[in-house]
């Protein structure tokens, strides 16, 4: 709140009325909007002009002082962007009335605010905002309004202290949006007395962050909410390196280094001390301390949840049982139908799928997943009498087999390679687009047998939200690459559900693809069985190694696509695949070159200049987050198809429209972030996709990340052709060299757990079965 002259002295500030809202987003408290000016210190003559930032929706009765930078638009020329502000009250008696009877307190009249302004004096706002049970002082002023007009005051000021507050230490807007959604008027009591905590409750608020903010407010370095937090951040830091815990001395040892910053650090900070620590958030439920193990909460359950839901399933028995021989028959007739005889793995994983309540298969390109599964609906559809064909069903609600992967792109391929309708684990489960899925334990699926694809994308949150909505009465069949990258978040389901060992799999080995003669794939299963040798690089019909040093890197690429275009490839179907963005040859660099060759600047064709890039109608994109409510996720790759300008639609401001196969998705220039190029992809995004022609660098300047299950999965991702560019040591140090950077996961000790305890329940059950009083009669 100001009374005078804006307060940040020495900041550029605009004193200015709102004119009109150009856009707004709700959710975001995004804004941009034009405004008179007032007054400003800025170096700048016009009456007018257009700011944007976040802050709550701007009345037009208020006057506002914002601060910020100018920023030159290359399409709509000067704007200031807003980096905080706060409302203008009118320090006058007469001012500060019609302030209150403004628009901005629906409700409140003339006669009630002279009434509040002629009690409380012209200080009145402050006074409210210091001890809203001021106004209960203000003769004759009713309850409700007094409720609505310290309601209002709270929280059009509250929010400004803290944005205020915050852009001292460089907090922009939209978090200072977040911090205040969390904690309402109580946010600058959290912030001043308690920093740390936010590094608990807000995403994205680092622990450097809270730290600085102590430090201005005299709290010790040994405060133990300092401690508490550098541990919680410690863990948080390691969750996005796949971990699911820490050990204690490990997690002790890092908090310690964040902790031990500066030298100001005292030496009562010890080990001892974090680790005492750690037992007390232990107690506080802040995080949980197991078999010499740290975690955090949200893991620790879903880990544990998941396991108890893989051990509820493991208990249920299937409700038909089919005699061998009927067994045969089916499948017999199967194979007749789809002209193939099966494999013993393969007949081995659908006689096995048909009696377990839950299945893993696992196998390699071209081991007959697919066949597989389309193997299982048949057999499950003939063995129970139901149609397999969703044809045959009045609504796809009623269609008994569900079959889901965690990205579009995955399961886009399930449904093109058995011809069935698949969906996202997401769109399965109902995500709420916020906060979570409408399935769940009380609202569970209907349907009866579910199979997901790609499962070794799963991390364990997915995974415990998928179980947790799986009822009882359905079968599981999880399919999968064991070989292949963990997930992306927390966890390595897929592989501890394999080692505990508990679990029916099967694991397909024999290649039935090789046999029409894919180099591609014998590479990838001599990979898988550490069997490449040199002599197995030789260049075939879908494979080619092309032999250059770093320096001649970004050429062979070039050439690559020079000579596919001259055979009349289409570009769309090239995909390089790289393991780093950073390095001279790294992602970001040939994406930069592949644009100026397959989609180069053309005055036909509208480009915007974000985040260091040039976005052009006609690029190739990649999408970096799961954005579930618009159908799209991590990994998927579209085509810019239009750029509009602001005065183009009804928004009103810059969109970017990409199509993702005919699904366009709008993105505004702040959503521009997650979005890059996707010429060359990384080989982590790439996962759970295909593509027909993959080139892959492979240089020794990729070293810290060449290893097998990497270059597997690049491998892996080629459908037609592969061209590896590079160094042919450097190929073959990484395919012989295991990801060292073993996952902390306590899944499989879980499993093992759980699954034993039902095994003790069973045989008591039994026992107390064996012997009833019918045995005595
Ligand atoms: N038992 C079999 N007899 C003959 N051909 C088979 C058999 N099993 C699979 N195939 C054929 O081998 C090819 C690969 O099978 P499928 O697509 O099921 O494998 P996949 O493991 O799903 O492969 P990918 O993971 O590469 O998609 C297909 O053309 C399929 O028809």
């Amino acid at each position: 709140m100001t009374t005078d002259k804006p307060s940040h002295s020495g900041q550029g500030y605009i004193k200015g009325e709102l004119l009109y809202t150009i856009f707004r987003n709700e959710q975001e408290d995004f804004t941009i909007a034009k405004i008179t000016i007032h007054e400003t210190n800025e170096d700048y003559q016009e009456k007018e002009i257009v700011i944007k930032g976040y802050f709550s929706e701007l009345q037009e009765s208020a006057v506002y002082s914002f601060y910020g930078t100018f920023e030159r638009h290359a399409k709509f020329g000067l704007q200031y962007k807003v980096n905080s502000y706060q409302t203008f009250i009118p320090d006058t008696k007469d001012g500060l009335i019609s302030y209150l009877s403004s628009d901005l307190f629906h409700g409140i009249g003339k006669k009630t605010a002279e009434k509040i302004v002629s009690h409380l004096g012209t200080n009145a706002i402050a006074k409210i905002l210091n001890n809203p049970d001021s106004l209960k002082e203000v003769p004759g002023l009713k309850k409700d309004k007094a409720e609505l007009v310290s309601r209002t005051v709270v929280e059009n000021q509250g929010f400004e202290h803290i944005a205020v507050y915050l852009s001292k230490y460089g907090i922009g807007l939209k978090l200072a949006q977040k911090i205040y959604r969390q904690y309402k008027e109580e946010a600058m009591e959290v912030l001043q007395d308690d920093p740390y905590q936010l590094v608990y409750d807000i995403d994205g608020f680092g622990f450097q962050t809270a730290d600085q903010i102590a430090r201005q407010n005299g709290l010790s370095f040994t405060h133990p909410n300092r401690i508490g937090a550098g541990c919680i951040y410690v863990l948080q830091m390691n969750i996005q390196s796949g971990h699911v815990y820490l050990p204690i001395q490990t997690c002790t040892t890092q908090a310690m280094e964040i902790l031990s910053v500066s030298d100001e650090t005292p030496e009562t900070l010890t080990k001892e001390v974090v680790a005492e620590r750690l037992e007390g958030l232990n107690q506080e439920k802040k995080l949980i301390m197991k078999d010499g193990n740290v975690y955090l909460p949200s893991l620790y359950y879903a880990e544990d949840g998941f396991a108890s839901h893989v051990s509820r399933l493991m208990t249920q028995l299937v409700d038909y049982d089919i005699p061998l021989a009927e067994l045969m028959k089916v499948i017999g007739d199967i194979e007749e139908q789809e002209a193939l005889s099966y494999g013993k793995e393969q007949f081995e994983s659908i006689k096995q799928a048909l009696s377990a309540r839950l299945m893993v298969v696992t196998g390699g390109p071209g081991t007959g997943k697919t066949t597989v599964i389309k193997g299982i609906l048949n057999a499950y559809a003939a063995v129970n009498n139901i149609e397999a064909d969703p044809d045959a069903y009045d609504s796809e609600a009623d269609y008994p087999f569900i079959l889901a992967a965690p990205t579009g792109r995955a399961a886009k391929r399930l449904t093109e390679s058995t011809g069935l309708p698949a969906v996202t684990i997401h769109r399965l489960l109902g995500w709420d687009g916020r906060n979570g899925f409408d399935k769940n334990e009380h609202e569970p699926l209907s349907g009866k047998y579910l199979i997901v694809d790609e499962f070794s994308m799963v991390d364990i949150w997915l995974a415990n939200s998928l179980f947790k909505a799986i009822p009882d009465d359905m079968q599981v069949l999880l399919v999968g690459d064991e070989d292949q990258l963990p997930s992306v978040g927390p966890g390595q389901v897929l592989a501890d559900l394999l080692e505990s060992g508990r679990i029916p799999y099967v694991s397909l080995s024999d290649v039935y693809r090789q046999k029409e003669g894919s180099k591609i794939i014998e590479l990838a299963h001599l990979i898988k069985q550490d069997a490449c040798e040199p002599g197995d690089l030789q260049n075939d019909q879908d494979f080619s190694f092309i032999p250059c040093r770093e320096s001649q890197l970004l050429d062979a690429i070039i050439k690559v696509f020079h000579k596919a275009e001259s055979k009349g490839i289409d570009m769309k179907d090239m995909q390089v695949l790289a393991p780093m963005y950073r390095s001279q040859a790294g992602i970001n660099t040939i994406n930069k070159h592949l644009q100026n060759l397959v989609n180069p600047e053309s005055p036909s064709k509208r480009e915007v200049t974000a985040n260091d890039a040039v976005f052009r109608v006609g690029d190739k994109v990649l999408q970096l987050v799961n954005q579930p409510e618009d159908s799209i996720y991590n990994g998927d790759i579209g085509e810019v198809a239009a750029i509009f300008k602001a005065n183009e639609n009804a928004d009103k401001t810059e969109q970017l429209v990409v199509s993702f196969e005919g699904k366009e998705v709008v993105y505004e220039r702040k959503d521009y972030i997650n979005i890059m190029h996707a010429y060359c992809i990384s080989i982590h995004k790439s996962q759970g996709s295909e593509f027909p022609i993959v080139i892959m660098p492979v240089i020794p300047a990729y070293r810290r990340m060449l290893k097998k299950n990497l270059l597997y999965t690049a491998i892996t991702r080629s459908k037609k052709s592969l061209i590896i560019c590079g160094d042919q040591e450097a190929f073959l140090r990484g395919i012989r060299t295991l990801d060292s950077n073993q996952r902390y996961t306590t899944l499989k000790e879980r499993l093992l757990d759980q699954l034993h305890h039902t095994d003790h329940k069973d045989k008591a059950d039994t026992a107390e079965k064996e012997i009833t009083p019918y045995d005595f009669m």
